[in-house]
This record gives structure tokens, C-alpha cells and sequence, in this order.
């Protein structure tokens, strides 16, 4: 038996479009951001997926843009689930400075260490293998389990947590996912056999 498994990375947020390191603030959902969020609804409702069970992180750019998928899907009273572990990386001191300014003050290749290395963490703040290993284990749990019993799954998270996922499914080298952008309102879909293998990553 397959399931299926979507993830959907956030809309664009306040944040993003200040150009400002975000991780575990909790910025709202620019206009665009709200746009993006409905078009990937509506692209998922237009590829005929229904998905039996929602998940989202512990921050509100997440957790609306899931709001507004399901509004789009005409999807009513269902259970969310929230939990941190789905949350962004967290950006430690990093957190709401200017991308820019970073690398004026660091210097173009340190900010780039911190943002895209694998396992060098940005002071006080995770590593994406950091954000792994707790992202990881919450998806093991609680989320793989439904989609090998052939449920359809909805993921709305974060570009640094989908990463870990996405990596772990495709079955990817650091080098490789390091260079994969998770972009907004593209909705990854992808079907999965029972042991948690990847059967087919469907268009949508
Ligand atoms: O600021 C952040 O939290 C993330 C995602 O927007 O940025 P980056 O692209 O550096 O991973």
C-alpha cells in the first residue's frame, strides 16, 4: 500500500520580505504570502488530493498558511496538529537581523556557512543536521506511521525543516539538499510505500 505525503513550506512572510533572519520569531503572513498560501490550496484541490491528516508548526506563518489551504480545499473541521519540532531552524543570534547587514558585518562566505553548511550551527542557534535530528524523529513517529497505513498527509512547515524531510525521503547528501530551495506555494507531493520508502514524487 502507498500513502501520500505533501509538504508545503509557508507563504511568504513579513520577514522574508525584510530580507530578515527569521527561525523561531514569529512573523505574520505577508499579502503575497496569503496569495501563495491559497494558490497552493487551490492547486491541491485541482490535482483532486484530499488529505485525511493536517500538521503545522508551533509559528503562525505556518499554521495560516495551513488555515488558508484547508479554506481553499472547502476542508472544515478537522484536527490540527502543532508541535515545534516542525518549526524553522532556529537562527540563534542571527534572529531578526538584516541577511545584508550580516554579510557586510561577517563577510559573504561566513553568513553563507551559517545559512547552507550542513552541521555548522549559527551561534546560538541550530545546524540543519541540529534541526534534523529533532524534525526527524517527530516525523518517524507520528506523521510516517499514517502515511504507511495509506492516509494522505499535509505537512505546512518551514524551508530549514521541510529540508530535513526532504532529504531523508529522497534520500539525499548533504551537499545535495544544501543546494535544494523549498520555495513558497510549491507544494512537494510524494507518494510512499509502507516502509517509508519513496514510491513517486507526483506533479501537481
Ligand atoms: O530566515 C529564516 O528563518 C530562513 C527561511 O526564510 O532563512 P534561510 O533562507 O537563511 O534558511
Amino acid at each position: 500500500m502507498t500513502g501520500t505525503l505533501i509538504l508545503v513550506r509557508h507563504g511568504e512572510s513579513e520577514w522574508n520580505l525584510k530580507n530578515l533572519f527569521t527561525g523561531w520569531r514569529n512573523p505574520a503572513l505577508t499579502e503575497k504570502g496569503v496569495g501563495e498560501a491559497r494558490e497552493t490550496g487551490r492547486k491541491l484541490k485541482a490535482a483532486g488530493i484530499v488529505p485525511d491528516r493536517f500538521y503545522t508548526s508551533g509559528l503562525r506563518r505556518a499554521q495560516h498558511t495551513l488555515d488558508l489551504i484547508l479554506e481553499e480545499m472547502g476542508i472544515e473541521n478537522v484536527t490540527i496538529v502543532r508541535n515545534t519540532a516542525l518549526n524553522e531552524r532556529d537562527y540563534g543570534d542571527l534572529s531578526g537581523l538584516n541577511k545584508d547587514d550580516a554579510r557586510a558585518k561577517w563577510g559573504e562566505e561566513q553568513v553563507l556557512i551559517w545559512r547552507r553548511s550542513y552541521d555548522v550551527p549559527p551561534p546560538g542557534g541550530e545546524s540543519l543536521e541540529m534541526t534534523a535530528q529533532r524534525t526527524l524523529p517527530y516525523y518517524e513517529t507520528e506523521i510516517r506511521p499514517h502515511v504507511a497505513a495509506g492516509e494522505t498527509v499535509l505537512v505546512a512547515a518551514h524551508g530549514n525543516s521541510l529540508r530535513a524531510l526532504v532529504m531523508a525521503i529522497e534520500g539525499l547528501t548533504p551537499e545535495q539538499i544544501l543546494k535544494r530551495e523549498i520555495a513558497t506555494g510549491e507544494p512537494i507531493v510524494y507518494r510512499l510505500k509502507a516502509d517509508g520508502a519513496l514510491d513517486e514524487r507526483v506533479g501537481v
